[in-house]
């Protein structure tokens, strides 16, 4: 961690004095080893200690476009390092992978309100490597990692971001010219939200529905420039532009496009999964659903994601609420860290256990997706539902579950946590703004019911389910009793699945009940709230279920000191998820009242045991003080320092007298009305 070299706050040094652990321990198991610890300090040093980036400018003080302009300009120079440090590390594909897993946080840093390019390293670069044959590859893919064209993923329109079966751009095919032509027919067809899109990039996916031997047949990836590589100035037919302002990624360039005749050559159409002849016959995929396949990758990415600004948010809190005293506990003893108020502690510890908890599961996704990627490589798509199922479930679970955690934090540092300084106003709109990108939450529920409803039937008639929804068959084998509580984690476990599977069968009820008025759509339609709920549920049954299997292993493999912490978290994790769902576990679980208030016992027994190991934990986590860009949060804990030093740069304080006096505020005030 590159510490800074002020003198700590003795109250956090006092904190960190206690640690009973390794600290260096725990981030070699964050960042999955030692090894992966040094390259990733290295490569942060790397491209923060660039002079040339000007990071003393706080870009929060700029107006929309200065913004972006500078975005743009910092961006530029963290690509141009990006590859020459690729060079020097040996240039293979790997080593590329490498800085850009590394670069994704130290970029939010460089620049806070999102990154004008992201699309291109991303969702564009991933959909042509994923989706096109050998021709296209060595067409493309070269010039995308030279950036001699920048990319996005245009598939959302004004009119359609869920239901993709409706888009509505079309790409017609004419065989006498091998070109199709794009059209934008309606204005609710213009591509909208796609970013990077609106003055940054001059290609993009284009998702469009293929019309060809005059048949629809669904809609189609395919490769379109935009913008002359030479002015970058639109391209005949090509209405683009930039989306205007949000609530958060400033920085991010989202666009809108439309298109008006505008011809695309046959070879553009990525061809790995639908094949287009050259007379116009189509040649259906293996599973319509291979063309979705880019976004399956970016929800498991984001498992991590919501695990890091989650960590990230509760290190800011934690180290604050270290140093912050307020309100006397006895009335005649100095004032305490908040910390020790013991709300305090339930807004941040449980917080720290979910970063811990979502990293495990983002490390099973990660392998789950690759093993699943390599059978689909082979042919064989068996598990692509449930690859799907999973991903939009835990995008939902852990996004909903960052964006609320990361609130929770904002209010635990009172007033201040309200100035931008604190650095929690970026990290809760990246939250917030992942809750809807890649699948709106509900949607993405909505979608992980689908297969909960198809196992709950299938496991009603005998037959087999995959591992995860197993659950299923423990709840239909009770016969309508119900489970009998435990208090152990694998009791707790029990519980949030009897919970999971009583709510999926209140769901599969519902529809039964109202399929005999009405069709299995509207039925389905009237059980939504049942469905998300149950969706909800199986989610953090997942987690759990990871959690625990994934720290065990842990806990076998690290020192007992380490391993106790997280032992710790695990159960921290495990309480404060059946306390959080009490209401669903008493319908379907055996649990006395006597069971829920030793529970809450437990909480405060774990909160006790996590108060000393919490600040080595979130130092753990190894957030540098550019990464974590937080007066309240720095390593130093020397927050009122801080504070007043952000205060001092604000640009109203460069002058004593702002001109408004003058103007306005005086004759108002000498007017007398
Ligand atoms: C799934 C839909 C909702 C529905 O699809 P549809 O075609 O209509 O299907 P249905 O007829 O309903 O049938 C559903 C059946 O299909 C099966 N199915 C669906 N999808 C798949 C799939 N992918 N694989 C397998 N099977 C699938 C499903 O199981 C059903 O089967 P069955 O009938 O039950 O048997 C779909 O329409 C959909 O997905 N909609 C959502 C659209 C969406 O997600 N759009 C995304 C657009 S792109 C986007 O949003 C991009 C965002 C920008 C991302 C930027 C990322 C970078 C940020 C990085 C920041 C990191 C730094 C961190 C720093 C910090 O944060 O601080
Ligand atoms: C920051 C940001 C970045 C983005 N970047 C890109 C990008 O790069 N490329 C791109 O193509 N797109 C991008 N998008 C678009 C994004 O993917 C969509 O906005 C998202 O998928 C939601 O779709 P929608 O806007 O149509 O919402 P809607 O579907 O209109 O949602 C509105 C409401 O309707 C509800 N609803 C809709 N359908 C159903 C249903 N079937 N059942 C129950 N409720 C339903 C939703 O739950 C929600 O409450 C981005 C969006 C954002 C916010």
């Amino acid at each position: 961690m590159s510490k800074n070299l002020s003198i700590v706050n003795k109250d956090l040094k006092e904190e960190r004095d206690k640690i009973n652990f390794n600290v260096e321990e725990f981030t070699n198991w964050f960042y999955g080893g030692a090894e992966k610890v040094k390259e990733k300090k290295y490569i942060e040093n790397y491209f923060l200690s660039d002079k040339d980036l000007n990071l003393e400018l706080d870009t929060s003080y700029l107006s929309y476009k200065d913004k972006y302009e500078e975005a743009v300009r910092r961006s530029i120079v963290v690509y141009k390092k990006l590859y020459k440090l690729h060079n020097e590390m040996g240039g293979t594909h790997e080593d590329f992978v490498k800085i850009m897993e590394n670069l994704r946080f130290t970029m939010g840093a460089i620049n806070p309100e999102g990154n004008p390019f992201v699309l291109h390293f991303s969702m564009f670069a991933l959909t042509i490597m994923n989706m096109t044959n050998d021709e296209q590859k060595a067409e493309w893919l070269p010039r995308i990692f030279n950036c001699n064209i920048l990319g996005t993923y245009a598939q959302t329109e004004l009119g359609h971001g869920t239901y993709i079966q409706r888009l509505e751009t079309t790409a017609t095919y004419d065989p006498k010219t091998k070109e199709f032509t794009l059209n934008s027919p309606t204005l609710t067809s213009y591509k909208w939200w796609p970013g990077n899109l609106g003055h940054t990039v001059d290609h993009a996916i284009v998702m469009a529905q293929l019309y060809s031997q005059g048949k629809c047949h669904g809609i189609q990836p395919f490769i379109v420039q935009l913008r002359d590589s030479e002015t970058h100035k639109p391209l005949p037919g090509i209405d683009i532009g930039d989306i205007g302002n949000k609530v958060g990624f400033q920085t991010v360039n989202n666009g809108f496009l439309g298109f008006k005749n505008v011809k695309v050559p046959y070879k553009n159409m990525l061809m790995k999964n639908s094949k287009l002849l050259e007379d116009g016959t189509f040649i259906k995929p293996k599973n319509a659903k291979l063309n979705y396949g880019t976004m399956v990758i970016i929800r498991v990415h984001m498992i991590i994601d919501a695990a890091c600004r989650i960590a990230k948010a509760t290190t800011i809190a934690l180290r604050y609420s270290l140093v912050r005293r307020q309100s006397p506990i006895n009335p005649n003893e100095i004032e305490p860290k908040i910390i020790e108020h013991i709300t305090q502690q339930n807004k941040i510890f449980p917080g720290i256990a979910k970063a811990v908890v979502f990293k495990c599961m983002a490390d099973y996704l990660t392998k789950l997706h690759l093993s699943i990627t390599q059978e689909g490589n082979t042919g064989n798509l068996a598990r692509m539902p449930e690859l799907h199922a999973l991903s939009c479930c835990l995008k939902a679970v852990c996004t909903n579950e960052d964006a609320k955690t990361v609130e929770v934090c904002r209010l635990s540092c009172g007033g201040h946590g309200f100035l931008r300084s604190a650095g929690l106003d970026d990290v809760y709109r990246n939250s917030t703004a992942a809750q809807t990108y890649e699948g709106e939450n509900t949607v993405m529920l909505l979608q992980a019911a689908r297969f909960l409803i198809k196992s709950f039937n299938e496991a009603r008639n005998g037959g087999s389910l995959t591992e995860g929804v197993k659950y299923l068959f423990d709840f239909i084998g009770r016969n309508g009793k119900r489970e009998i509580f435990d208090n152990s984690i694998n009791g707790i476990l029990r519980a949030i699945q009897a919970a999971a599977a009583g709510r999926t069968y209140i769901a599969w009820k519902h529809i039964e009940d109202d399929k005999r008025h009405n069709s299995i759509e509207v039925a389905t339609n009237l059980a939504g709230v049942h469905l998300t709920k149950a969706a909800e549920l199986h989610g953090y049954v997942c987690l759990l279920q990871v959690g625990i299997e994934e720290i065990e292993k842990i806990i076998r493999n690290v020192s007992p000191a380490l391993g106790l912490v997280f032992k710790n978290i695990l159960e921290l994790f495990a309480v404060d998820l059946i306390l959080n769902k009490i209401g669903d576990v008493i319908q379907h679980v055996d649990i006395s009242n006597e069971d829920i208030e030793k529970l809450e016992k437990q909480m405060e027994t774990l909160f006790k045991f996590f108060r000393t190991s919490a600040i080595g934990v979130v130092d753990g986590f190894d957030f540098s003080d550019p990464i974590i860009d937080s007066t309240l949060g720095s390593y130093d804990g020397n927050v009122y320092e801080n504070l007043i030093n952000a205060a001092r740069k604000s640009p109203l304080n460069q002058e004593d007298v702002n001109r408004t006096f003058h103007l306005y505020i005086k004759p108002f005030m000498k007017s007398n009305l």
